[in-house]
């Protein structure tokens, strides 16, 4: 009897282990069916949280294809409590609206600030009278003709004495190299001379690691692990500091430490008339010189502004412009053409100097001075952008309801996407062939000149309006000196079989990094 008993109970747990295992089963395919099937399915009060989580690794082409399959430039996406939070527009007219047209109703958002609170008080991360204070101050700074010689003459120096060594260095040893940790150490380099005047060689044979550059990466991760889990729970993970949080406490340390290192260096130079900040004219330098030398012009906030003016430039010139070129190295490897054509256009500028009696030893490095002849060069650059915009998204939150030219209605509380990165796969904007690596889309039909107002009116990169990029100039002069240093000196071939697919992170990189072979090129 006891027996009994004892089987009728094991059968009975074993019958509903079968049956709990075939629902589970069920409940699992119906769920993966349903996120198959539907591209924005939507659940009950999660919303489409649980479609964005599951297409979280392929987000950029997720929401492009969206577009593509719905055959619309914007649509809503449900949040938390299916309320309708999320906007996605790649529609050209939404961008000039939010980003220009109405900016206003459009600013960064206390959201934001809190998500980029490394930042501080600094021009990327405020509103208002703050940004509006520190936009006139850096653009009168950035328009300097002291400071737009020391960014080209930075930029020339890097590539010549670091950068084309280093490549040099590969080329003889027959080795592969990944671009993607050789660009970002360029541009580290470079933002760090102009910003602070201080070279932190970063870029050197043995590729050494550097705890700043490791900081930035660190608060980059855990930036975009807050863009996507609700704020309380990365603010319990900051006051428990765990996590991509125990990273970001770290990161901050060691950010505020450098950069007041820095500052406090150039107080005392200052004080004690060894100031050489004559000859370098950084962006730091060129704000303390104007704050006048007295001591008592150095107060606490002073030295935050200081630091939060030095941060907010390297972060916001240091991946952009790394990503921009190696989107544009990897485009011009797999279109030889455009390559040819890139080269052409180098030949005959250095066969101009050189019958001017000016250059003939290689490697050479073309000055900003030649840069304004690249025509074709600097269209192929605006075409990898536009392709490849290493600011893929970018965020607005609109402050009054408001209704966008193609007659969405947004309201406060919702959060604006715009879709750089789905807007170039548009064919309705670029046409059939919007996929294709085409320079010469910015150009003007005779081919030769650029097509200034389709750039400004459809090459988003940097944003447009009174928030668009300050760096824009400085990017352009450093993305065309490098790459016209690089194509003209080696050649260079992706190793076959390297797989490139999108990283998850806020800057548009290679998620394996990008492994190549160096060649040098003979004499032209
Ligand atoms: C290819 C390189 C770059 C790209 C694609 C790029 C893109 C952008 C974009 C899209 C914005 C607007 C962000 C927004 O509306 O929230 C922006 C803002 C900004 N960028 Fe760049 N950027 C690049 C390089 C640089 C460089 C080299 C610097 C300076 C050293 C720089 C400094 C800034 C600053 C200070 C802002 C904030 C402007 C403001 O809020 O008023 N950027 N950039």
């Amino acid at each position: 009897m006891v027996f009994n008993g004892f089987a009728a109970s094991i059968s009975g747990y074993f019958l509903l282990a079968i049956l709990s295992v075939f629902f589970l089963m069920r409940w699992v395919l119906f769920f993966k069916q349903k996120l198959k099937n539907q591209i924005i399915a939507e659940w009950p009060f999660l919303g489409s949280l649980p479609t964005v989580a599951w297409n979280m690794n392929r987000l950029h082409d997720w929401i492009t294809e969206i577009f593509i399959s719905l055959g619309i430039k914007t649509f809503y996406l449900k949040g938390l409590f299916s309320k309708l939070d999320y906007v996605f527009s790649c529609d050209p007219q939404n961008f000039e609206y939010i980003l220009k047209v109405n900016s206003g109703n459009y600013p960064k958002g206390e959201d934001m600030r809190q998500i980029f609170d490394i930042l501080g008080d600094g021009i990327f991360n405020t509103d208002f009278e703050s940004w509006a204070t520190q936009r006139r101050a850096s653009h009168s700074a950035f328009r300097l003709i002291e400071f737009r010689s020391f960014v080209s003459y930075t930029v020339q120096k890097v590539i010549e004495e670091k950068l084309l060594p280093l490549l040099a260095h590969v080329a003889r040893e027959g080795s592969v190299i990944d671009l993607q940790d050789v660009l970002l150490r360029f541009t580290f380099d470079t933002i760090a001379m102009t910003t602070c005047g201080k070279d932190p060689g970063f870029l050197a044979k043995e590729l050494p690691g550097n705890v700043v550059a490791k900081a930035i990466d660190d608060a980059q991760e855990a930036i975009l692990y807050r863009n996507f889990v609700p704020m309380l729970i990365w603010k319990l993970m900051r006051l428990l500091n765990v996590g991509s949080e125990k990273k970001m406490a770290k990161a901050w340390e060691v950010a505020d430490n450098t950069i007041i290192d820095i500052i406090l260096q150039k107080k005392e130079q200052l004080l004690n008339g060894t100031d050489e900040s004559e000859k370098i004219n950084s962006l730091l330098s060129i704000f303390i010189r104007s704050q006048g030398q007295k001591n008592e012009y150095w107060s606490k906030s002073r030295m935050k502004f200081l630091r939060d003016l030095s941060l907010n430039f390297i972060i916001a010139g240091r991946d952009t412009t790394a990503s921009g070129l190696l989107w544009f190295f990897w485009l011009v490897c797999r279109n030889p053409h455009v390559e040819e054509k890139i080269l052409e256009e180098l030949k005959l500028a250095f066969a101009k100097k050189k019958g001017n009696g000016i250059g003939s030893n290689k490697p050479w490095v073309f000055d900003s001075e030649d840069l304004k002849e690249f025509v074709y060069l600097h269209a192929a650059i605006c075409e990898s952008l536009r392709l490849y915009p290493p600011v893929a998204t970018q965020k607005k939150g609109p402050i009054r309801e408001d209704i966008l030219p193609d007659g969405t209605t947004v309201k406060p509380g919702m959060q604006i996407v715009l879709s750089n990165y789905a807007l170039a796969r548009m064919p309705s904007v670029w046409g059939k062939d919007c996929l294709e690596f085409k320079p010469e889309r910015w150009l003007r039909e005779d081919g030769t000149t650029l097509n200034n107002e389709m750039i400004s009116k459809l090459l988003f990169a940097f944003g447009t309006g009174p928030r668009t990029c300050l760096g824009k100039d400085m990017a352009f002069t450093q993305m065309k000196m490098a790459a016209a240093a690089v194509l003209f000196n080696y050649s260079i071939q992706v190793v076959e079989g390297h797989p490139v697919s999108l990283k998850r992170s806020i800057i548009l990189q290679m998620k394996d990094g990008l492994m190549v072979n160096v060649k040098e090129r003979g004499s032209w």
